[in-house]
């Protein structure tokens, strides 16, 4: 009997654990936390704009911008070493996407706090794709009720976020005092671009 299945079913997310390999997963880690022009986000907190508690990169095709915790973003091309992975991410979640969030958490101070990914250019019912690489994070969801799942979130896990899940969960990856190393996320998104 599995007894964490009734707690780990929550409609509109899919964990998917080692999604990729452990070798494609690392092969990834390495080739993004080298060459991705990772910076420091401002973003508002409280009415007031700050330092995000990450490093961060928006990329994506040229005209997929996005605005984000108050700023707008102009994406960097796709790294092509994510060429085929958005094709498969494509083709496993049956829809395109044209652009990533990469975050990068160098260790267990940096972090991720309650957010709903809702902006309007994500559409009614956003799917969003995201792929954990490196070390093990704790990722929580929380609902009206502030009824709370907590998932360990592992190098080469996926996790979907689709339906209305954003509007019924804010979500949120919590600082943790224990020894981590670093992890780099990736949430595909597609944004949909006004012609006007
Ligand atoms: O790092 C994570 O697992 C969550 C990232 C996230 O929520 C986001 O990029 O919007
Ligand atoms: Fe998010």
């Amino acid at each position: 009997m599995d007894l964490f299945a009734a707690s780990t079913t929550i409609p509109g997310i899919d964990h998917r654990p080692g999604w990729l390999s452990w070798e494609e997963a690392d092969a990834l880690f390495n080739g993004l936390r080298d060459t991705v022009e990772w910076e420091v986000h401002r973003i508002r907190m409280f009415g007031r704009m700050v330092d995000s508690p990450r490093l961060s990169c928006w990329l994506g095709d040229e005209d997929a911008v996005y605005r984000y915790s108050g700023t707008i973003f102009e994406p960097r091309p796709w790294p092509t070493m994510l060429d085929s992975l958005r094709a498969r991410l494509a083709a496993e979640c049956g829809r395109p996407f044209n652009s990533v969030l990469a975050n990068l958490y160098r260790d267990g101070r940096d972090a991720m706090g309650w957010h709903r990914d809702d902006e309007p250019e994500l559409g009614d019912a956003p799917l969003i794709a995201s792929l954990s690489l490196g070390a093990t994070r704790r990722f929580l969801l929380k609902d009206a009720q502030g009824r709370r799942h907590a998932m360990e979130l592992a190098n080469g896990d996926l996790l979907s976020m689709s339906g209305d899940s954003q509007r019924r969960y804010r979500h949120a990856l919590p600082r943790t005092a224990k020894a981590v190393g670093p992890r780099i996320n990736l949430t595909f998104r597609n944004i949909f671009v006004h012609t006007t």
